[in-house]
Order: C-alpha cells, then sequence, then structure tokens
C-alpha cells in the first residue's frame, strides 16, 4: 500500500469511525466475487488488528478502499500534508502486509487513480518522482503538493554548506543558470556579488540566489518578458528569476539603460498581446477646482505607477466645478500607457484634484507600433539635438482625427499657469490648429 515517508505512523487511530479490521486485510479475491460490502461486513480479523486502528500499512488499500477506508485515507494524508507544510511524499507498493513489497500493473494503476482521487479532494498535484522494481512488481514514490493560488507560492530556503571549493557556488550556479560548469568556475560566476569574489573566485558573503519551480516540481524555465508598452529594442527584455511567484518578481534587467526605463512601464508576458493606449474614457469626480474646468484642460494623470499629464479633449458636460462628476475623455499627451479598464486615476494639477475610474479604452497600439513611435521620437531627438522628449506630432501613432477633437464645448477662458500650460497645450498631440495658451480652464 501506501507509505508516507515523514513520520509515518503506519496506522491511524479511528475511535470515531469504528470499522471491522477485516476490511484492511489484503483485499485480494481471486474470484473477484466477494463485494466490498461482503468484504466490509465480513466481521473476522485475519490480520488481527483492532477494530478500533485502521491499518493504512497495507500495500492493497488502495487498490480498492470502501468508503471508510478512503475517509481515513483522506484523513491521513491530510494531516501529512498539514504537517509538511503543503507537501509529501507518498510510496505506492510498500506496506506491511508480510508479502513482497511491489504491486503489479493492475493493482497500481488502481491504487493511483485511488492516490490521485484523493489528492483532488484536497486539491493537490500528484507528481512521480521514482518507480523501483521490487519482487512484488512495482514500487513508486510520488511528490504529493497543494495546488497554490495564482498569486501564492511555497517558499523553501536551502542552505548550501561546505569546504572551501567543494562546489557550492557551482552547484547554485548550474541550478539557478541552467548551464554547465567548465570546471574552471564559469558556472559560479553568475553568482559573485561583489570584484573580490570575481577576482578571488571566492564567495566571501553568506549569497542567495532563487530557483523557480512549477506546481508539478519542475524547475522552470527563465521566462522572458515583454517592457511595455514601449518595447524599447530587443534586448529589452526582464528575465524573472522566479515566474512562479507572478507578481511579486526577483527580476534582473539586461541590456536595458536606467533611462531608457520610465515610470508606467510593466512588465507583461507577449502571450497577452500587450496594448498601449493614447486614449480612454473615465468617469470622475472633481474633488477640488478653483474655477471650472472645460476640454482642452491639462493636468497630471497618475493611474498606478502612470505619471503623465492628459489633455481632457471631450465630456459630457460644458464645464466642471468642484463635487462634480463626468464622463471624461482624456488623451496622454505623450506617449500611449498601458491601462486596464476600472483601473483608479486620480487627476490634479497644483490644487486641481479629480478622482475617476477608467470605463473605456480608445486609440489602443500594439507594443510593435509603440517601438516603432519610440525609434521615430528617438530618431527625431538624435535629429533635433535636443533634449525635447516630444515627438512630432505626425510619428505618432493612433493620432486623433479632427472629428475625434471636436470639443463639446470651447473652453478658451482666462489663462492660468502662463508658460506652463502654453508648452503643455503646444504638446498635444496632432491637433489641426495650435492650441490657444491656458486653453481648457477658466
Ligand atoms: N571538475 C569539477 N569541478 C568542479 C565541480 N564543482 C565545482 N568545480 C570547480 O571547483 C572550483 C570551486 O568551486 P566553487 O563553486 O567556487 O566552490 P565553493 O565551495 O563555492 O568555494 P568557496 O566559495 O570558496 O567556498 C571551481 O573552479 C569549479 O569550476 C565538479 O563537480 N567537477
Amino acid at each position: 500500500m501506501s507509505s508516507l515517508k515523514a513520520s509515518e505512523p503506519g496506522a491511524v487511530d479511528t475511535a470515531d469511525t469504528v470499522v471491522p479490521a477485516s476490511m484492511f486485510a489484503p483485499d485480494r479475491a481471486e474470484d473477484g466475487a466477494e463485494s466490498e460490502e461482503e468484504r466490509s461486513e465480513g466481521g473476522d480479523e485475519p490480520n488481527g488488528h483492532s477494530a478500533e486502528v485502521l491499518d493504512l500499512t497495507n500495500k492493497f488499500l488502495l487498490v480498492s478502499p470502501n468508503a471508510k477506508q478512503y475517509d481515513a485515507l483522506l484523513r491521513h494524508l491530510r494531516d501529512r500534508i498539514d504537517e509538511g507544510s503543503g507537501e509529501t511524499i507518498y510510496v505506492i507498493g510498500m506496506g506491511s502486509d508480510g508479502g513482497d513489497y511491489g504491486l503489479n500493473e493492475a493493482d497500481m494503476e488502481a491504487s493511483v487513480a485511488t492516490v490521485h482521487s484523493l489528492c483532488e479532494q484536497i486539491e493537490a498535484d500528484l507528481v512521480l518522482l521514482r518507480e523501483r522494481p521490487e519482487s512484488g512488481g512495482q514500487v513508486r514514490d510520488y511528490l504529493i503538493r497543494r495546488r497554490v493560488g495564482e498569486q501564492d507560492f511555497l517558499e523553501v530556503r536551502v542552505a548550501v554548506v561546505g569546504n572551501v571549493d567543494a562546489g557550492k557556488s557551482t552547484l547554485l550556479g548550474v541550478l539557478t543558470h541552467g548551464e554547465l560548469d567548465n570546471g574552471r568556475g564559469f558556472a559560479r560566476q553568475k553568482l559573485f556579488r561583489h570584484k573580490h569574489e570575481m577576482e578571488s573566485g571566492r564567495t566571501s558573503s553568506v549569497g542567495n540566489d532563487i530557483l523557480g519551480f512549477d506546481q508539478e516540481g519542475q524547475v522552470r524555465e527563465r521566462e522572458r518578458y515583454k517592457v511595455s508598452p514601449q518595447l524599447l529594442n530587443a534586448a529589452s527584455y526582464a528575465i524573472f528569476k522566479n515566474t512562479f511567484m507572478n507578481e511579486s518578481l526577483f527580476c534582473l534587467f539586461v541590456q536595458i539603460k536606467r533611462s531608457a526605463i520610465r515610470k508606467g512601464m510593466v512588465m507583461v508576458s507577449p502571450k497577452l498581446q500587450p496594448q498601449a493606449t493614447w486614449e480612454f474614457e473615465a468617469e470622475i469626480i472633481v474633488l477640488h477646482h478653483p474655477t471650472t474646468i472645460s476640454p482642452r484642460y491639462q493636468a497630471m494623470v497618475h493611474c498606478g505607477s502612470i505619471r503623465q499629464t492628459a489633455t481632457i479633449l471631450s465630456m459630457n458636460k460644458d464645464c466642471l466645478r468642484t463635487g462634480d462628476k463626468a464622463a471624461v475623455h482624456f488623451r496622454f499627451i505623450k506617449t500611449p500607457e498601458y491601462l486596464h479598464p476600472e483601473q483608479k486615476l486620480v487627476f490634479r494639477e497644483g490644487r486641481t484634484k479629480a478622482v475617476g475610474t477608467i470605463t473605456k479604452l480608445l486609440q489602443s497600439v500594439s507594443t510593435a507600433a509603440a517601438k516603432a513611435q519610440q525609434s521615430k521620437t528617438q530618431s527625431y531627438r538624435k535629429r533635433d539635438g535636443t533634449a525635447n522628449e516630444e515627438a512630432p506630432s505626425a510619428a505618432r501613432p493612433g493620432s486623433p482625427t479632427s472629428s475625434q477633437l471636436q470639443l463639446k464645448s470651447g473652453g478658451a477662458g482666462r489663462r492660468r499657469g502662463g508658460n506652463r500650460h502654453r508648452s503643455k497645450a503646444l504638446n498635444v498631440p496632432p491637433m489641426p490648429a495650435p492650441l490657444p495658451t491656458g486653453a481648457g480652464t477658466a
């Protein structure tokens, strides 16, 4: 049957489920005519066990357990899993029935099916670790591991200790980076933290490295994730050392200049086909504004890690005052951003504050288009030789049409913000005509 390696008591006290001991005897009626009820109600105890004790060490118990045996196995497994912080090793085919270890193919198949069903009950996965032949057939070791949620992970810390030059760093380097050593310290180089370690080849600090496993205990390939919304160049990837941890990840950027990273960028799997968005609609409520807000007003949008000035293109009211609610159509002035409906945002400038929720994404562009736009921006910068961050308006993908820029109200009112507003207004992409300075607030 089954045995659970870690502190396996071999028997479970079943005072609460008193059952005849005959149920736990090897249940291998050769003629197969004996029903489960007959077996369980026989009353005799061929193995001499007390009716109070449910023997879980019989190697045939898993082949066809009755309901009470099944419950006892389930309880036992649950205890072992709790004891092992979510995992345990389950051996099928070994047991104390007095016979040889091992199960034939049919019994092994039936036993594995039983363990599978037990695992389903406790939301765990079953992974075959080893199989070995014994005189009575095969014995298999399985790893049973409770499933963890998408946002969660099991952390196991393993310390590696040993003599100088025993190969500790090399072992870790090979495991975490997936490249074999060359016998001259190649693999350990990836673990060095200090220059003197590089030079001496000796690790002088307690290093640590992270190794990711998937649910089935397989070492996960390090995945490459896109830096979005602007995929800057082919090397602009982040390597996730532990993808199992989903969002709370340790990551290593390769070949990305610090200046190429800006607030608002996210790391997403290319499988999600991320799209960056120039324009969006949001329901906002104005918490405070000294006067009135009208279309063409510009302020900083804070949305997650995004910080970028956006222009109000239109809204379902002529103007907004403190306390007003409105559906507002925004456009970022500089680059598209990676947004989601239902994201919360803050729209503020000086003492003006509005909060809201994104309701609709408009003018989304693929990261490839964003990349093209980025390279145009860069070439523009080089050509121009200035630090101006703005690309020519024509270079922007998904520029609004003039009809989209039909503003619901004129909004060119009293000037606020002077030159600051003038420059922001001029940054508004492909407007058919230059905006009046200080436009958008009255
Ligand atoms: N041939 C061979 N060389 C190995 C093996 N493991 C490690 N080495 C080499 O042994 C040397 C020492 O390995 P390290 O990984 O630095 O040993 P360490 O235990 O971390 O050493 P300290 O950091 O000084 O404590 C390196 O040159 C490795 O390339 C191995 O299995 N076979």
